[in-house]
């Protein structure tokens, strides 16, 4: 049976809960905890998550739990990540983490609606389910995994549209990392308001 998934966000289907180090981005080294919620129709052919993207599959948990779970560890702060963690209300979930004072870190591909209270939005847009256009102006940080030479450009298309104070990040997609680094390095060299990110997670064997 399909599982009813209500829209005021107080239940969430959960794939996986974890403290660990942020390992991307501009917030990497800073501890966090993480919380992967199920379910994504963007269709990344290279994702390294796809046991998330069938929202089935991952139990509706309560926000309230998430929260309880979260504020028991010292790293006053939370990635929310997926699958495409937009596809739900965030609304009630970030406020209920603010009342606490932990800090609310999102990873999204900007294909749904902006919804939450965002201490840091990473935008990762995808050319297989392009972002909302609403959304470019609210990232903090603009993480474009780089797969082949053309998303080079794709890269450059979206960081004309976010704000003048956004962080560029490039970032090798894992599988073809060996390959594609030097073409970044290169680029960042040559075009220094991009800046390298490494998926360090998994250099460090760690969530
Ligand atoms: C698994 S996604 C989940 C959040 C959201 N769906 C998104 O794509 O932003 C988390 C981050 O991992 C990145 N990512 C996923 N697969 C990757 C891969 N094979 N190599 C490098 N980065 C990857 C995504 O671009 C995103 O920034
Ligand atoms: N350590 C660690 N850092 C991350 N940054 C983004 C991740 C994600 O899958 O969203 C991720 C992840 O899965 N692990
Ligand atoms: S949008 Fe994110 S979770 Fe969805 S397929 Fe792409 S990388 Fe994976
Ligand atoms: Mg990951």
């Amino acid at each position: 049976m399909k599982q009813a998934i209500p829209e005021d966000g107080t239940l969430l289907p959960l794939m996986e809960e974890f403290y660990t180090i942020q390992g991307e981005g501009f917030n990497t080294g800073k501890a966090a905890y993480f919380i992967r919620l199920g379910g994504c129709d963007v269709g990344c052919h290279w994702c390294d998550v796809k046991e998330s993207w069938d929202a089935e599959m991952h139990p509706l948990t309560s926000s309230d739990v998430i929260v309880e779970n979260a504020d028991r560890f010292p790293g006053k702060a939370v990635v929310i990540t997926g699958g495409e963690p937009l596809i739900y209300n965030l609304d009630y979930l970030t406020y209920k983490l603010k009342e606490r004072g932990i800090l609310t870190f999102i990873e999204t591909s900007g294909a749904y609606p902006l919804s939450g209270n965002w201490d840091w939005i990473c935008l990762s847009p995808k050319k297989f389910k392009a972002p909302r256009p609403d959304i470019t102006p609210f990232a903090h940080e603009l993480k474009v995994i780089i797969f082949n030479k053309s998303d080079f450009k794709w890269a450059e298309e979206y960081a004309a549209m976010v704000s003048p104070t956004c962080k560029l990040y490039l970032q090798p997609e894992w599988s073809k990392s060996k390959e594609i680094t030097p073409l970044i390095i290169e680029y960042v060299m040559a075009n220094p308001k991009w800046e390298i990110s490494l998926q360090t997670h998994k250099f460090l064997n760690i969530p």
